[in-house]
């Protein structure tokens, strides 16, 4: 397209943005979804002069702000909390704890989101986005309806995002809620069943558990995060196991009953190599699903622009086209690493590569780095042992662990494990993968995906200078490699199906 000056007077731009004869509103953007990627990629346009529209047919901000990463990281916050007061008397503090007031800080987080929820839409009507209300539909000719009103974009976005899943053919099912519920809960439940074995049921359940809810986490295998390095995945599996979330492998809901008191009976079939057989939980407060999430098509009617799938999600290339031409999409509607930042760096590495002429600008889905806020805490990035072996061989991949006591827990009772894993691969030990796994490591990640990114060595790991006493130091502190072990005895691959 031809190129426009980077920033445009107002009335430029309302000139641009245009009815057409047919009362089609246009846009050079037409953005369907005002949530991590659809906001961020709109904003990113406009820095480029085009006219941008946005749809949203509920609260700005899409999931991270209202439903995700932003509320649950202020739960978490508060079961951090809850953590060091249980450690508050080994440090010397006479402290007497009087209670937990769950609605003092679900009002205080609801209204962190709210104020978000306004910087948003402030920052839209900034950046000079029309934001427009509603619920987006494709019609066949590739414009989109919204109540009524045609719009069209020469090029559209679908971030429409993702929402979670339900259990097909478990009577009672629908007796439960999922993450979304979480964040309406208006007290802490006494007794709560999560049902998952990802990020959101090991995070959820971290919560709970940990501000003291009687909180059981039902998984179908013998570990949770399965898709981690098996180091990780055994080290919080093992965690978890201790309390105070009761951990229960091996294990699929066959049925929920509503009790009379409005407490759930939860019937769960065992398939563990200890034995099958049916337990009942009952009187369960409730149950959260947190078992996957699928995307946000149904109302966008795809089907009349025959836009194609990948599984249920929208098939993109990597310069987030679809498979018609100008309607592109990016975030969770496409599947892949369902995280905030993808979606907020596809967005805009799009917005530069449609308007300000970057042809080969794309996101790289490689080395991307993640957190899962679990108790404690997992920050990984790049490849696993089990990947990295199928990639390079195992006789090409090293592998560097430290597992110690934090310097934190040498003087209270309770503990909490810390692992620390490099994957290096070739002579010159490139490191390839970074894992780590207790406290603090949701924040010593991120300076280490730089390391990796740019392609660090082992030696470069460890010609870098250690920071002494923190727990980050023995990332550049490893000795003595190891071999990869043979998968076919990678207990975490084992099912217990
Ligand atoms: C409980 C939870 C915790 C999470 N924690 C983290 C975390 O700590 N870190 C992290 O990186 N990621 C986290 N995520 C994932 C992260 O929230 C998502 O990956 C991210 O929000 C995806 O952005 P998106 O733009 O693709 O979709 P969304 O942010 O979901 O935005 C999509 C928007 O489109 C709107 N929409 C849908 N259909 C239509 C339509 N037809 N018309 C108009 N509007 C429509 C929706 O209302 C929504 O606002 C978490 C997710 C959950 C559920
Ligand atoms: N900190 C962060 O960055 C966060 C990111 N997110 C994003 O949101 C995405 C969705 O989260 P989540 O819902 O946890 O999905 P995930 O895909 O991460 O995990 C769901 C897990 O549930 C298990 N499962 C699937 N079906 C069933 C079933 N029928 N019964 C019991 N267990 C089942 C599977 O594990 P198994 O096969 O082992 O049984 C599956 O891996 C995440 O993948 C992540 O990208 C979410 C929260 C936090
Ligand atoms: N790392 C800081 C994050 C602070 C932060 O970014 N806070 C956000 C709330 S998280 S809101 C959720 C999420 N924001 C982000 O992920 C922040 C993105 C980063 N700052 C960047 O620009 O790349 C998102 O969906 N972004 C889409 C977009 O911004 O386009 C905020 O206050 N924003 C107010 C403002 O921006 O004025 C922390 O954890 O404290």
């Amino acid at each position: 397209m031809v190129l426009k000056p980077r920033f445009f007077h107002l009335s430029t731009f309302r000139s641009w943005h245009k009815m057409s004869t047919g009362a089609v509103k246009e846009f050079d953007y037409l953005v369907i979804g005002g949530g991590s990627g659809g906001i961020a990629s709109a904003r990113r346009a406009r820095e480029f002069g085009v006219s941008v529209g946005l749809i949203e047919n509920s609260r700005l901000g899409g999931t991270c702000v209202n439903v995700g990463c932003v509320p649950k990281k202020v739960m978490w916050n508060c079961a951090v909390h809850a953590e060091f007061l249980r450690d508050h008397a080994d440090y010397g503090f006479d402290v007497t704890l009087n209670g937990f007031n769950w609605k003092k800080i679900k009002e205080a987080r609801d209204a962190y989101v709210r104020r978000l929820n306004a910087i948003y839409e402030d920052n839209l009507k900034k950046s000079n986005v029309e934001i427009i209300r509603g619920t987006a539909s494709f019609n066949e000719e590739g414009s989109v309806t919204v109540n009524g009103v045609s719009y069209r974009g020469k090029y559209t976005l679908i971030a429409t995002g993702s929402h979670p899943v339900y259990p097909k053919n478990i009577p009672g099912a629908e007796l439960g809620t999922d993450s979304d519920g979480f964040f309406e809960l208006d007290h802490l439940p006494k007794k709560v069943v999560v049902v998952g074995a990802g990020y959101i049921a090991v995070e959820l359940a971290g919560i709970l558990g940990t501000l003291g809810a009687e909180t059981h986490l039902l998984i179908r295998y013998s570990h949770v995060l399965r898709d981690f390095d098996r180091s990780i995945s055994e080290t919080l599996t093992n965690f978890l196991a201790k309390g105070p979330t009761k951990l229960h492998t091996g294990t699929q809901i066959s049925k929920v009953e509503k009790n009379a008191n409005g407490t759930l009976k939860i019937h769960v079939r065992r398939t563990s190599n200890s034995g099958s057989g049916e337990d009942v939980i009952d009187g369960v407060e409730t149950l959260i699903w947190a078992i996957g999430r699928d995307p946000n098509l149904k109302a966008l009617n795809i089907e009349k622009v025959g836009i194609e799938l990948n599984g249920p999600f929208i098939k993109v290339d990597k310069y987030q086209n679809t498979s018609r031409q100008n309607i592109l999409a990016v975030g969770d509607i496409c599947g892949e690493w369902q995280l905030t930042p993808v979606a907020i760096a596809a967005g805009r590495r799009l917005a530069h590569r449609l308007f300000n002429n970057e042809h080969d600008n794309h996101l790289k889905y490689e080395n991307i780095a993640t957190v899962v806020f679990s108790h404690p805490p997992v920050g990984v990035v790049g490849l696993t042992e089990k990947e990295a072996v199928e990639k390079y061989g195992i006789d090409n991949v090293h592998i560097y662990k430290s597992q110690f006591n934090p310097m934190y827990f040498a003087v209270t009772q309770h503990k909490s494990p810390c692992l620390m894993k490099l994957i290096c691969v070739g002579e010159e030990e490139k490191v390839i993968g970074v894992h780590t796994i207790g406290m603090s490591c949701d924040e010593i990640i991120q300076g280490f995906a730089v390391a990796v990114n740019m392609g660090a060595t082992k030696k470069q790991f460890d010609d870098t200078m250690a920071i002494h006493p923190t727990s980050g130091e023995e990332l550049v502190t490893m000795r003595g490699s190891s071999k990869p072990e043979p998968s076919n005895t990678d207990p975490v691959l084992e099912s217990s199906k």
